[in-house]
């Protein structure tokens, strides 16, 4: 007898779907059969989609708060005015910023992700009573200020030794560096010497736009990636977030470190930034996760929408219908996310994390010929029924299990006036 059996649905196994049941025991999945399998909970699924769950590899949940607020504008430009306003923002704003994050995300069948801001503590909280995944890290930036190096250090660090492992392991704290450019050289040494010795991650920001590049060039004589390599940072216990602007070497310097690279197509157009290599990384065997970045540059947290942005986006910059495939970028959106940050998980296997999403056919998916074509291109996400994260149903029938949904759009909407004066 099972926690749970998702019996006979149409499950993304090995790349395919193909008819099965699932079993689940504790957090995990216990058993991949042909038969129907018992459970003290069980789904009839046969006229369901079966996936693992999505990884929303990159973002900055709480920016939520700042959805809309900064449109149109370049990065750079973006920035200034992002840090203006997060100077506004309280812990608790954080948390119901967090929360309003977490409901959508959940919505659109994400089970985890990956997040780098400020007051991390209450991001940490709001992921652990929403029964979400989360690997998380307090965005550090010393600018060149030796003091403030120290203080950022010290809230990273303290915010790792809090709360890795909390919440029966689904928090997965790690170190956050901003990026080269808000980040020194030595900086990011020590960085990477601690994150060693803790034997934890890295997640930071390279190579997203030419400014960064350039400014880069200008400061150090060298590129993002190189810079990072010859401080010898690069490893395959760091991931970068977007990689957009990178050279042959440099993507040969990543496959031969092991770093992962974490593609935002919506927030990189949206901020105008590029767009990734991402068919050639994957020619190289790189992992390439999927992320939407921050709210405030994308503007949801829907990973049907960011799937197919990843596939449509590859297609024109190599002009080429077949740059990346439909498999490919359901692979990047679930197990890669999970590979990059060494989460057994995104995987319907005997063994894996029980983070699977149950999805029902909308009006969208008729008539299917194909569920892969289906849901990387025609989904929206209300396909999304059911959302098991950890062994545990945290959405049912598209009711969260775990929040008060009403109340976070209340306190998020009681926020907006602050940011307008
Ligand atoms: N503690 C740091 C800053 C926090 S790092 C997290 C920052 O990343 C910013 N951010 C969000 N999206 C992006 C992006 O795409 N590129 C670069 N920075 C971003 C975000 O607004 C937030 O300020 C300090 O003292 O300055
Ligand atoms: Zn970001």
């Amino acid at each position: 007898m099972y926690s749970i059996a998702i019996n006979n649905g149409l499950c993304f196994i090995n790349g395919e779907f193909t008819r099965a049941s699932i079993g689940i025991e504790e957090n995990k999945i216990a058993r991949i059969a042909k038969e129907v399998l018992k459970g003290e909970i069980e789904f009839d699924a046969r006229e369901n989609i079966i996936i693992p769950a999505f990884f929303n590899a990159h973002t900055h949940a709480a920016m939520t708060l700042l959805r809309g607020i900064a449109e149109d504008m370049e990065l750079n430009v973006w920035l200034k005015n992002v840090w203006r306003l997060e100077r506004l923002l309280t812990p608790e704003d954080i948390y119901w910023g967090t929360m309003l994050a977490i409901v959508e995300m959940i919505k659109s069948g994400i089970a985890g992700f990956s997040d780098l801001y400020i007051h991390m503590d209450e991001v940490a909280k709001a992921a652990g009573e929403a029964g979400v995944r989360a690997v998380l890290c307090y965005g550090m930036a010393d600018r060149g200020d030796e003091e403030k190096a120290k203080r950022e250090l010290d809230i990273g660090e303290r915010f790792i030794s809090d709360w890795d492992g909390a919440f029966d392991g689904r928090i997965k704290a790690i170190y956050g560096p901003h990026a080269p450019y808000t980040c020194t050289p030595e900086f990011l040494k020590t960085v990477k010497e601690r994150a060693d010795t803790l034997e934890t991650m890295i997640h930071i920001h390279v190579s997203e736009t030419q400014w960064e590049v350039e400014e880069i060039k200008k400061q150090y004589g060298t590129t993002p990636v190189r810079l990072l390599d010859e401080i010898g940072f690069l490893d395959s216990n760091v991931v970068i977030a977007h990689g957009v602007w990178l050279d042959d070497e440099e993507l040969e310097i990543l496959k031969n470190r092991g770093v992962s690279v974490v593609h935002s197509p919506v927030s990189n157009m949206k901020l105008s930034s590029g767009i990734a290599r991402v068919r050639d990384m994957l020619k190289m065997g790189i992992t390439v996760a999927l992320g939407t970045d921050g709210a405030a540059s994308n503007n949801s947290y829907n990973f049907f929408q960011e799937m197919k942005f990843a596939s449509l986006s590859q297609k024109i910059k190599y002009m080429r219908a077949d740059a990346v495939r439909a498999e490919d970028v359901l692979k990047m959106a679930t197990e890669n996310g999970y590979r990059a940050y060494g989460i057994l998980g995104g995987r319907l296997e005997e063994g894996y994390l029980a983070d699977i999403a149950i999805l029902s056919k909308s009006q969208h998916l008729y008539p299917l010929y194909s569920p892969t074509y289906g849901l990387v291109y025609s989904a929206s996400g209300e396909e999304v029924q059911h959302l098991i994260v950890d062994g545990e149903i945290v959405m049912e029938d598209r009711v969260i299990l775990t929040v008060d949904e009403e109340k976070i759009y209340d306190k998020v909407e009681k926020l907006k006036e602050k940011f307008i004066s």
